[in-house]
């Protein structure tokens, strides 16, 4: 490996000295050769590393690129691969200024495990549709009425397997439910749909025959009683089955659906309630409360009630919640209100529906409170078609019975990148998917923390950063249409309005939630945007900003946390780009399971660092079931990023562009550097990412922390995947400016205390054994953290907040 202060201190040479070579003595050949030698050698410096690097070679220039404010080296000590500058008059190191190519670990993984999977044929969908010709709506026993609606209307031609196998059965009889089906097989249609049925023949029985008559039904109107009561853990979701059921109530406009969530007006919610609802979704933190607040909310009437996204209720906490709605619905059940209505044909019990992808312990837990003898619904394995074998559709759903898997017809790869190349990877990967019109719309970006989603928000949208290849005339496109986009957002002031709030104050940066991405646009796609989401966002904006990422129409990127990885249907996402890795594999299920849904296409990739993370590669794989998962190697991500951009861009073709691969990429990097260390905010707001980072790290299930382990972490590499040239001070003291506000590490924040180095040795200095005691003690404080958070996560329940109040993300 060649040592870089070594090349530097050749490559300065004469010329910096300002002396003149003159060969005298020995033979005029010896003299010639040695003459021309040092013309080419002064040559090879001046044409950058064209000549040094290959494809296959490991590059070697730019190896050191000493940024403008840094005093030119005399001396250089290197230490574990990263180079001190130093100057003579200081005994003290000044700027650690570290190669993007050099003393990175590698891959352990051999390369033909990381493409095995490529040449086996794709999977057929798992979660598609049926063929109409075989399961009609009608066949279900759902009403003509509904099924015409379901067809012309919502353009749904026939069930999905779990619906087919749910609504048959909720409609057969009224035993409870655990319907289990994975991610994007339409499990909302196959509660809704069977109890709106149900609701309908309440209100006239002889519904079924009528393909045209919803008039008799008018029997039952808003104050006839609430009948359904649905839960689900955010208030994202609630909004989100709430659009799906206002969807299938169109022609019924008799019945009437409502929403209780925290973040919402609790006497608008109170007045809505008076005037009557029949179908209730809640979070159960705010139902609680409305229980204990809101005379006016009846729940005697109840009949169905189905709890959503099961695990995740469980996971946030709301056990003692969920105990206390099904005690009070059980309560309420026989009590007649004066002044109500008998309503003919309510059933005498009362039905639950839990829904889950997954059958974790918690799961089963809430099955214990609010189940009873219930029937567990799943979906049949698709039947086998011309790719599909039969054995292979067998293997699946002998797998299926046991695990949670990926949609089959999702692609996954996943891609090892050494800590100090993570951010240009990252840009490389999302330069390429949107280097062509129309072949990407809509990605989504999992990051581990809110702080760090601001943070890679800022570093795409900045202003300043043009990239050399961008032409003016896109870059007007792009600032057009940032005003197009808040045009899209139904109350643009609400983004307007946080963001000058946030100017006000000094630890919130100046950042909307939506933005053009001038440093990953390309000619073709000059519209590119990003869009941010995380949970400390207020929850008008959050709203907001996924409403403009739904209808956007334009080449889009989601930053986000782990709020978005639950249950939301957003419409078109090609690819998921986990790159944080998922903090458990039911996490990861749910992540990529924002793409391939109801039968489409989609693709997945995660990054993983070399080293123990690269264990991770048999998880991805179990979740994927019989489905694909190939390895791509990190250089020729960043190869296809920075090349493709470049050849096309500027008209040059590959063989003349080859090789600059890792001049731009390492231009990339320095030039946020830059701007880091020009911009003290931006400077903050990295800091601040890393060490949240850091702490969410360390949150990982118990049983893949041998994976993901902090102890593992070089925390000098990874600071330099958010640009910054050393790791921050003060992680043991709870940042850099010494303060924990703001900081978001995902679960468990790490408090002062479980920060704190215990023994009397702490805080002080960057050297490794402080490092690796501040990571020994977050390790050690984990528990008292998670104890903290679930106690924290109780309190906003209780306060009214549900889910959504705590920062998911
Ligand atoms: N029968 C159907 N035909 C075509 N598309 C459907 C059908 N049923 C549902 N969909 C579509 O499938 C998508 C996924 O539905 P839904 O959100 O209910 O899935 P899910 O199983 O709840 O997913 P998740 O587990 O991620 O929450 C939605 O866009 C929905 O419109």
């Amino acid at each position: 490996m060649a040592d870089d202060g070594l090349l530097m201190n050749f490559a300065l040479g004469d010329d910096l000295l300002g002396v003149k070579s003159v060969f005298k003595g020995g033979r005029w050949k010896d003299r010639l050769q040695a003459k021309k030698s040092l013309q080419r050698r002064k040559k090879g410096n001046n044409s950058g590393s064209k000549a040094l690097t290959g494809s296959n070679a490991v590059p070697t220039k730019p190896k050191e690129v000493v940024d403008d404010q840094v005093p030119r080296p005399a001396k250089k000590q290197r230490l574990n691969g990263t180079t001190f500058m130093s100057n003579k008059t200081s005994t003290k190191p000044k700027e650690v200024v570290s190669s993007l190519f050099t003393y990175n670990p590698s891959s352990k993984v051999p390369a033909s495990t990381q493409t095995q999977s490529e040449q086996v044929p794709a999977p057929e969908p798992s979660n598609a549709p049926l063929p109409a010709s075989a399961s009609p709506f009608t066949s279900l026993g759902l009403s003509p009425f509904l099924s015409t609606h379901l067809t012309q209307n919502l353009s749904l031609c026939a069930p999905t397997a779990i619906q087919k196998a749910a609504i048959t059965q909720l409609l057969r009889e009224d035993s409870d439910a655990f319907i289990q089906a994975e991610t994007g097989s339409g499990k909302t249609l196959a509660y809704l749909l069977p109890i709106l049925q149900r609701i309908l023949t309440l209100s006239n029985p002889s519904l079924e025959s009528s393909p045209t008559g919803g008039d008799k039904a008018r029997k039952l109107d808003r104050s006839s009683g609430l009948f359904a009561l649905i839960l689900a853990p955010t208030r994202e979701l609630t909004h989100q089955i709430s659009s799906v059921l206002t969807r299938l109530l169109r022609p019924l406009p008799w019945l009437v659906a409502g929403t209780v969530t925290g973040g919402s007006t609790k006497n608008h919610e109170k007045s809505r309630i008076r005037k009557g609802i029949n179908i209730l979704i809640a979070t159960p933190g705010r139902l609680a409360d409305h229980l204990e607040h809101t005379e006016a909310l009846d729940m005697s009437s109840v009949r169905w009630l189905v709890l959503d996204e099961g695990d995740r209720l469980m996971e946030l906490g709301f056990e003692e919640e969920i105990k206390d709605i099904v005690k009070r619905l059980e309560e309420a059940q026989g009590k007649k209100r004066p002044g109500r209505v008998n309503i003919v044909g309510l059933p005498e019990r009362r039905t639950t529906v839990l829904c889950s992808a997954t059958m974790k312990m918690g799961v089963q837990k809430l099955g214990e409170i609010s189940l009873k003898d219930a029937v567990h619904i799943k979906a049949d394995a698709p039947t086998p078609q011309s790719t599909a074998t039969p054995q292979g559709v067998e293997e699946r759903q002998q797998q299926k019975e046991k695990a949670f898997l990926a949609p089959a017809q999702l692609k996954q790869s996943y891609t090892v990148v050494p800590p100090k190349q993570r951010l240009v990877t990252l840009a490389a990967l999302l330069k390429r998917t949107f280097a062509r019109k129309g072949s990407v719309m809509k990605a989504i970006v999992f990051l581990s923390c809110a702080d760090s989603v601001d943070f890679h928000f800022e570093i795409f949208t900045r202003k300043e950063a043009q990239p050399p290849e961008e032409t003016s005339s896109s870059r007007q496109n792009t600032q057009s249409n940032d005003m197009s986009s808040n045009a899209e957002i139904q109350d643009p002031s609400l983004l307007r309005e946080s963001s000058n709030r946030a100017k006000s104050t000094k630890q919130k940066p100046d950042l909307s939630t939506i933005a053009p991405a001038p440093t990953l646009a390309s000619p073709s796609n000059p519209d590119l945007k990003l869009y941010r989401l995380h949970g400390s966002l207020e929850q008008k904006i959050r709203t907001a900003t996924l409403q403009s990422f739904t209808r956007s129409t334009d080449p889009s990127i989601l930053l986000c946390t782990d709020v978005a990885s639950r249950g939301l249907d957003l419409p078109n996402i090609d690819l998921v780009i986990e790159y944080d890795p998922p903090f458990s594999s039911d996490d990861h299920l749910h992540r990529v399971g924002r793409t391939a849904r109801a039968g489409k296409e989609g693709q997945a990739c995660c990054f993983l660092m070399p080293g123990p993370e690269e264990g991770y590669i048999s998880i991805l794989r179990d979740c994927a079931g019989e489905g694909f998962v190939k390895g791509e190697k990190a250089e020729d991500v960043l190869r296809k990023g920075f090349t493709s951009s470049i050849s096309k861009d500027n008209n040059k073709n590959d063989t003349t562009s080859a090789g600059r691969w890792d001049d731009i990429a390492t231009e990339y990097q320095l030039s946020i550097e830059r701007w880091i260390i020009a911009d003290t905010r931006a400077s903050d707001m990295a800091k601040k990412a890393f060490i949240s980072h850091v702490r969410a790290y360390a949150t990982h299930v118990v049983k893949e922390r041998r994976i993901f382990d902090v102890k593992a972490l070089h925390l000098g590499h990874l600071a330099k995947a958010f640009a910054l040239r050393e790791r921050p001070g003060g992680m043991g003291r709870g940042g850099p400016s010494g303060s924990h506000e703001g900081s978001n590490g995902r679960r468990g924040q790490g408090g002062e205390k479980t920060m704190r180095r215990r023994s009397g040795d702490s805080g002080e200095g960057d050297g490794k054994s402080s490092q690796r005691a501040d990571i020994v003690d977050m390790h050690d404080g984990q528990e008292d953290a998670a104890r903290k958070m679930r106690a924290k996560m109780k309190e906003q329940a209780i306060a009214g907040g549900g889910a959504g109040e705590f920062n998911i993300g």
